[in-house]
């Protein structure tokens, strides 16, 4: 563990489908002194997540689905993302890769690793992996949708690349990783 920390105490708060923690900890600050502190911390493990773009076409293929967290912050449940999910023990390359077909039914090829991002790093352990695949007609095996058995429903949306950036700027689109991989294609696409 890192030198400027004394961890002092940990306190399971829950531990259901993710696991929350409290810690108590001693931090050593740049000028030497130690400042006690509070934190709580969510871990449900790490995620890799795919941007679909289609290069003759110039459109990308993105994924619709319900997420409750959204719904009480006060925006659109309805949210607009890149596919994405955790690891559940697997490579990110491998979990990208299952996740593009279980939500879009595309079997991606050319697949790029862009970079990866903690797009909450004050209270999610989450790293998300991020990644640009090819898709086209060829690439399509099923009609994807997701798990109905594990509550999803997804909707596929086809965009323009160049709708999908009108759409982060007027708020449409808000999520980080679909936010961050659209604009790197934008930026290193042509
Ligand atoms: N029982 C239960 N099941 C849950 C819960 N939260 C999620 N699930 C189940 O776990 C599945 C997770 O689906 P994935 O496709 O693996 O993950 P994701 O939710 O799409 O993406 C994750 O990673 C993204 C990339 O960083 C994140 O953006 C996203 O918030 C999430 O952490 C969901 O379909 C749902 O069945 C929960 O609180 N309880
Ligand atoms: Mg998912």
């Amino acid at each position: 563990m890192d030198e400027r920390i004394r961890k002092i105490d940990e306190q399971l708060l829950a531990h259901d489908w993710g696991k929350l923690t409290k810690v108590t900890l001693d931090y050593q600050r740049n000028d030497g002194r130690w400042q006690r502190m509070s934190r709580e911390v969510y871990d449900h493990g790490s995620a890799a997540a795919m941007l679909l773009f289609n290069p003759a076409r110039e459109t990308v293929l993105l994924v619709r689905q319900f997420r409750y967290p959204v719904l009480e912050n006060g925006d659109n449940p309805d949210f607009l993302e890149v596919c994405a999910g955790l690891l559940d023990g697997e490579a990110p390359e491998i979990a990208a890769m299952r996740e593009a077909l279980e939500e879009t039914g595309h079997a991606p090829t050319d697949i790029r690793h862009i970079c990866d991002i903690y797009a909450s790093p004050g209270s999610l352990t989450e790293k998300c992996h991020l990644f640009i695949g090819h898709y086209d007609e060829a690439t399509r095996q099923t009609a994807g949708g997701g798990i109905e058995a594990e509550g999803e429903e997804i909707e596929l949306v086809e965009l323009d690349l160049a709708e999908a950036l009108t759409m982060i700027a007027d708020g449409r689109i808000l999520d980080a990783k679909t936010v961050v991989l659209l604009q790197n294609l934008a930026m290193t696409w042509r």
